[in-house]
């Protein structure tokens, strides 16, 4: 057996969208895995039949006992009849394999699969997360980010009213990726595929990108990069790092709701944006962030994240806005969709033995403590292609209270944002086309 670290064994987590080749990269990994045994787990009995007939192909099924198939090549196709957790510590009890492969059907968040494999779990003792891989249809990738029209598909389905705009979805997945496959590379021109390679690498500035025509990739770029760090995989996405940058020591895990925890160490009022772009990192694939410390006004705010232009492909940051004064409110685009969740309270709205607590506890806080206002604050990240910055700004500064709304009552405005942590408001959705 080629174990993982400390006797565990590797695992390749498989996302992507519907169709994008996920299943034609787990063939093409079982035809090429040489004498590795590789143990296969599908969570969606559906799936799994067309997958194993799919497997089976290549390799005939010799083993049928209902619950694990194990095919001639060694590969063990085990289809999630207990939770994921409880399957996958019973795979590693009952069989003898080198390296197991995950391919979550449906809207599959790669994240919370992810997880299972780290922290003090059973799963964890046995199991190590080798990569994370992002199968993107670079064709359907090229129609939601960088095409005037509409794309034929705008919503991920997945099974059970799983429904979620597509852009979003797409974003998530490369975001958190440290392997993304641009397939379908046969169905986009040169252009698309470079325009197409500089969104993913600006979402996700240190994936390792491999371009395939039917997922055929180099083996070692999804079995064995030992280069996934579940700890800080959803810091490494680009809009986090581009916020963090110029004050890394400071950032932190930060994953608590309760800031995203960066201090550009400037103006503690109204601040400036802090501008930096990217185009080394990027090709023509350029960021900024907006930050200020002065509320925004509610409708003014909504309308304008609302309908950003359309150069803008990423956005993503905290908001503080007049009437919320407790919710911190996250603001995530991709695409054509946009939504603000209550994502935590400021840390300036809880009672004050417990702002006291907190901020003993995290002297890391990353940014200044305002005497007024605390820790509300706005910083939001623009990632896109020739974005205008000025204007941009301008328009959010638009936003921001006057000097005679600052004296106002503020839970008067009308305001479309959620109040309750967990609450989400839908911005902008992409025009459904079916
Ligand atoms: N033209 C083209 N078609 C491809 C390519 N890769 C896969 N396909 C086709 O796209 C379809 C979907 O591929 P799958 O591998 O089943 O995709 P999947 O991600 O597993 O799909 P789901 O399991 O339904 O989410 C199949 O008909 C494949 O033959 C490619 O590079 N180019």
């Amino acid at each position: 057996m080629s174990l993982g670290t400390a006797g565990t064994i590797p695992v390749t987590i498989l996302s992507g969208s519907l169709g994008a080749g996920k299943t034609t990269l787990l063939n093409h990994v079982l035809r090429n895995a040489a004498d590795r045994k590789i143990a296969v787990l599908v969570n969606d009995m559906g799936e799994l039949n067309v997958d194993a007939e799919l497997v089976s192909e290549e390799s005939e099924l010799s083993v049928a006992d209902g619950t694990v198939a194990e095919l001639s090549n060694g590969c063990i196709c085990c289809e999630l009849q207990d939770d994921l957790e409880t399957a996958v510590v019973r795979l590693a009890r009952e069989r003898d394999f080198d390296h197991l492969v995950v391919e979550p059907s449906g809207i599959s968040e790669p994240a919370p699969v992810a997880r299972l494999f780290t922290g003090g779990s059973p799963a964890a003792a046995r199991y190590d997360v080798d990569a994370v891989v992002a199968v993107v249809d670079a064709r359907l990738f090229a129609d939601t980010f960088e095409s005037d029209g509409t794309p034929e598909q705008t919503v991920a389905e997945g099974g059970e009213d799983e429904r979620r705009p597509l852009s979003d979805l797409l974003v998530e997945q490369v975001e958190f990726a440290n392997v993304v496959v641009l397939n379908k590379r046969d169905l986009v021109t040169d252009e698309e595929l470079a325009r197409v390679e500089s969104v993913v690498r600006a979402l996700r500035p240190d994936a390792e990108i491999v371009t395939a025509e039917h997922s055929t990739v180099p083996i070692a770029s999804v079995l064995g990069t030992g280069s996934f760090d579940p700890q800080t995989a959803a810091e490494r996405a680009g809009w986090r790092q581009v916020l963090g940058e110029g004050e890394a020591e400071s950032d932190g895990n930060d994953e608590h709701g309760h800031g995203d925890g960066h201090d550009h160490g400037h103006d503690e009022n109204d601040g400036h944006a802090h501008d930096h772009t990217h185009p080394e990192e990027a090709y023509g694939i350029d960021s900024f962030v907006y930050e200020r410390r002065r509320p925004f006004h509610p409708e003014r705010v909504a309308s304008v994240l609302g309908d950003l232009p359309d150069s803008v492909v990423r956005a993503k940051g905290s908001m503080w806005v007049a009437g919320r004064e407790a919710a911190h409110l996250t603001y995530s685009q991709a695409g054509p969709s946009a939504y603000v969740e209550a994502t935590g309270r400021w840390i300036a709205s809880l009672p004050e033995f417990e702002q006291k607590a907190y901020r003993d506890n995290r002297s890391d806080l990353g940014f200044e403590w305002d005497e007024t206002w605390g820790d509300r604050r706005t910083g939001l990240v623009f990632i896109g292609r020739d974005v205008d910055e000025e204007s941009l700004s301008a328009a959010l500064d638009d936003c921001l209270l006057t000097d005679e709304e600052m004296d106002a009552a503020w839970d008067e405005f009308e305001n479309p944002f959620p109040a309750e942590p967990g609450e989400r408001t839908t911005l902008a959705e992409p025009s459904v086309e079916e």
